[in-house]
């Protein structure tokens, strides 16, 4: 428990960091990555160039400062966190590496006058508090994943078993336990971790399962990224009989047991985990609305599968729409997704559950859409992949 003295010095921080947060981060990520090679591969190069992982730390900081008094005010942020985290195999030790370059960057950012030693002190507590909850959870979840049936701890090798075009840019690979042995069912929704080394450097990422669990293999479905180095080797260099490593399945971002009816909207490669949800949800003879946009029909992934899906189950409803089109795609509508689109293609009474997943221009306006029409907001569930953020109203 942080001490009341502290908690009043980490507050009263907040105005610094509204303002200076991402400057504070951007100095802490460039002190941790050029000092600490050893975390580097946790990190997304991607995000750091974006200034993507900049943002989410600031905001994680941020609320973090905000609701010392009351952490279980955070909600979902720890425990998306958590999983993310367990999924790139963050480990304990990695802890003070980041502890030690937040408090230099606090002091080389703020200077002396305003980051005094008692400020770096009260950090110093609040910090060591947050990774030591984190630290709790994350080990809770290595040790559950360990235990389940064919479950497993760390990385274990996997062999690709087949690999698949699903579109122009997107390919589907399965993989199997290189020991032969059984996986662990997971949740609808999650995701793997994937350990690569590409010429001598090691690559961690996250990847949607693409399909439901069968036991004997997984499925992950990448999309070829323009400047993406495991995108691009996946694609190129990663072929049938190939090895790869993988961390146990993680992610909140989950398919809840309901019986009302359910949406599935989607963008791009967003639709890899609606794909499990999906085939999950059509056991439970809901009403399933499967909407999906894509630029065009070259881009439009699992087409066929999700086509052959609903002429066999009549819960399926399909609808997809291009935002640019080719000459000769047809689609159910052109543009980008819009309020009065959904207005048309979801039900009428708005009690259903809807989860959405693509670029995040495209997630906020279906957020703000959903909201309007007058779906709970309980019901409405999306994830970003990527580093944690808040969706920008
Ligand atoms: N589990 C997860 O959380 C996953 C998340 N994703 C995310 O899904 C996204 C998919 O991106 P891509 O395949 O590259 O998409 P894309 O660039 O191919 O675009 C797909 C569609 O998104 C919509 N869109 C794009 N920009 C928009 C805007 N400004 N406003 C409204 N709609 C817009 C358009 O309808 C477009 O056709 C990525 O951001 C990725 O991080 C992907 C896989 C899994």
């Amino acid at each position: 428990m942080l001490s009341e003295a502290h908690r009043e010095i980490v507050k009263s921080t907040v105005p610094l960091l509204e303002t200076g947060g991402e400057a504070l981060t951007r100095h802490f990520y460039r002190i941790l990555l050029d000092e600490y090679p050893q975390v580097r591969p946790l990190f997304n190069q991607a995000h750091q160039h974006s200034g993507e992982q900049q943002r989410a730390l600031a905001n994680g900081v941020l609320m973090y400062a905000k609701h010392i008094d009351r952490l279980d005010a955070l909600g979902p942020l720890v425990g998306q966190i958590v999983n993310k985290h367990v999924s790139l195999r963050v480990l304990p030790e990695h802890y003070p590496i980041v502890g030690t370059c937040l408090l230099r960057a606090i002091r080389e950012v703020l200077g002396a006058e305003i980051a005094t030693d008692a400020v770096l002190e009260a950090w110093g507590e609040a910090y060591g508090l947050l990774a030591g909850l984190l630290t709790g959870a994350e080990e809770q979840a290595y040790a559950d994943a360990a235990a389940q049936p064919g479950g497993w701890r760390g990385a274990r090798a996997f062999t690709v078993s087949r690999k698949e075009a699903e579109s122009e840019e997107i390919t589907s690979f399965y993989l199997r336990p290189a020991d032969g042995g059984a996986v662990p069912d997971f949740v609808p929704g999650q995701y793997i971790g994937l350990r690569v080394v590409i010429d001598g450097t090691e690559h961690r990422r996250n990847y949607s399962l693409s399909m439901l669990g069968n036991g004997d293999e997984y499925r992950i479905s990448v999309k070829r990224e323009p400047a993406g180095q495991v995108s691009n080797y996946l694609h190129d260099r990663a072929g049938v009989g190939d090895t790869l490593e993988l961390f146990p399945p993680a992610g909140a971002f989950t398919l809840k047991d309901s019986s009302r009816p359910l949406a599935l909207i989607t963008a791009g490669v967003g639709i890899t985990p609606a794909l499990s949800m999906l085939e999950a949800a059509l056991g439970s003879g809901r009403d399933i609305h499967f909407i999906h946009y894509a630029r065009h029909g070259g881009a439009h992934a699992f087409k066929r599968q999700i086509e052959d899906l609903s002429a066999r189950h009549e819960q399926i409803r399909h609808r997809f729409c291009y935002s640019e089109p080719r000459h000769d795609d047809q689609a159910h509508a052109i543009g980008f997704v819009s309020e009065s689109q959904l207005a048309g293609w979801l039900p009428e009474h708005r009690d259903i559950d809807v989860y959405f997943v693509g670029p995040k221009p495209f997630m906020s306006q279906v957020k703000r859409s959903l909201s309007s029409l007058g779906v709970p907001d309980t019901q409405c569930h999306y994830e970003f992949f990527g580093p944690a953020s808040a969706l920008e109203e």
